[in-house]
């Protein structure tokens, strides 16, 4: 993939053996039969969410169990239920159990005791890495779950060597071979892929600079997985322009898939818009709730592009129940708060799939957490003329400026620098050659000590 400095051809998860070895790897992209399984304090649960995390890896459910009660601390659900499950595994052949809760190593391993013969027990976090490294393509990505299944990894390594050494639990090491220095393997790994990663980030922060002293604004969509960010960064894009962009963005992408699953983007796309203006829009990962903090650490660096945009636009899913569209728009908010500074547009997007009325209701119900929305329909590309004059309206001032030349060793390759970086909109040659144009306050600014150093020419002096 563009950006990763090594051959495009294979973007699978190949090479750098020793950072990623290929069993694991191989491991986590078995398509299974899977029983869902989810535990709740109190009230009813709802299993939709995992279900389609679960079609995302690419597993077919056969069954769900779902109780509700307080946490068992050794089996995580109350014993009988357990039981339920081990029967409920028998009867539909299944190869594992996906829990929609956090389970500690004791749980999967007691409930792992329960369940018949080699039956694999996942959580959420387990399936959304699992996920994750299904579809990681770049290097980035894919030292990203690595990065997450070692932070994974750690505390239950913690746990086994704890266990071990107490030595109360001897069936406990039939789970893997006891071994010390494991923790401190990870550890060390740890640290080396931070590294690396580190040096990564460092590019694209430096890519992310030029392209603002270009003269481009950044723009980002952010939003809830299947929002629809892919689909409408199709729809933003200027094809005709890529091209033009090849060689100045190298991570400058045709492709931006769409599918209705969860997580199809993981990595970052970016594009020009079809503006007059010099807008760059990048796709990015998908939110989505209750992810635990070490997976959000190894991904953050994914969202810098959303951090460091000038403008966000968060995508919702308009089609969706009020109070769904109302837990989403928390939990980006949520991913947003901390770090994020540029304003946010809500984007009201699959309007197709919504009549007036009720649009109009939502957008009361949520104005507080999406004042001032831009319905469209990304799919459909209704009112994305609107979004596009709403970006415009939200983004900074263009300045204008007209700049007189003089004939020179260097004002062509001047005039042909603020064709790249500004929208001109007029040039004239004579004796001098005049610009007016209009960017970002920086590039006319630049444009103007450019003009300043042009050397004239010797047989005017
Ligand atoms: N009806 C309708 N469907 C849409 C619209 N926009 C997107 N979709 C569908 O919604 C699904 C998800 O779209 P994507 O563009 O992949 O969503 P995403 O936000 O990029 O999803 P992730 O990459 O998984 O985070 C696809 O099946 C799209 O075809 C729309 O305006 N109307
Ligand atoms: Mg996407």
């Amino acid at each position: 993939m563009a950006g990763d400095g090594r051959d495009g051809s294979d973007p699978g998860l190949k090479g750098d053996g020793a950072i990623f070895p290929t069993d694991r790897r191989h491991a986590s992209s078995h398509h299974m039969k899977v029983i869902i399984a989810k535990r709740v304090d109190s009230g009813s649960a709802d299993t939709g969410e995992i279900a389609d995390l679960a079609a995302a890896a690419g597993h077919e459910v056969v069954g769900t169990l779902t109780q509700t009660r307080t946490e068992d601390a050794a089996l995580h659900l109350g014993e009988g239920k357990a039981d339920e499950l081990a029967a409920l595994v028998r009867d539909r052949d299944a190869a594992a159990v996906i829990f929609d809760n956090r389970l500690g190593p004791y749980q999967i391993y007691n409930l792992g005791q329960r369940l018949p013969g080699d039956t694999e027990v996942l959580d959420r976090f387990r399936l959304i890495l699992e996920i994750f490294g299904q579809r990681a393509e770049t290097k980035k990505a894919q030292l990203q779950v690595e990065l997450a299944e070692l932070r994974y990894e750690l505390p239950r390594a913690e746990a086994k060597t704890s266990l071990a050494k107490r030595d109360e639990r001897p069936g406990f090491m039939g789970l893997g071979e006891y071994d010390e220095s494991r923790e401190q393997d990870i550890k060390a790994q740890i640290s080396a892929i931070r590294e690396e990663l580190d040096g990564i980030e460092e590019t694209e922060a430096h890519r992310r600079e030029q392209r603002r002293e270009s003269g481009f604004d950044l723009v980002a969509l952010a939003g809830y997985t299947n929002a629809g960010k892919s689909t409408l960064l199709r729809r933003l894009a200027a094809d005709v322009d890529i091209d033009e962009n090849e060689g100045l963005h190298p991570d400058l992408d045709s492709t931006a898939e769409s599918e209705n699953r969860l997580f199809t983007t993981l990595g970052t796309t970016t594009r020009r818009a079809a503006m007059d203006r010099l807008v760059l829009v990048t796709d990015t990962v998908g939110f989505i709730s209750d992810l635990p903090h070490w997976l959000v650490e190894s991904f953050k660096s994914t969202l810098d592009s959303v951090y460091r945009a000038d403008l966000v636009l968060l995508v919702v899913d308009a089609s969706e129940p009020t109070e769904t569209m109302r837990e989403k728009l928390v939990t980006a908010h949520d991913t947003l708060y901390e770090r994020n500074e540029a304003p946010i547009v809500t984007v009201l997007n699959k309007t197709d799939r919504v009549d007036a009325d009720e649009l109009a209701e939502k957008r009361e119900a949520l104005s507080a957490l999406a004042p001032n929305p831009v319905p469209i329909s990304a799919a459909e590309g209704d009112d994305v003329g609107a979004l596009l004059e709403r970006v415009e309206g939200e983004l900074p001032d263009y300045e204008r400026e007209r700049l007189v030349l003089p004939m020179g060793d260097g004002t062509m390759s001047l005039v042909s620098w603020i064709h790249d970086h500004a929208r001109v909109e007029d040039v004239s040659y004579g004796e001098q050659v005049t610009v007016t144009f209009a960017a970002r306050p920086a590039v006319v600014e630049q444009s103007r000590d450019r003009a300043a150093n042009l050397t004239v020419p010797a047989e005017s002096a």
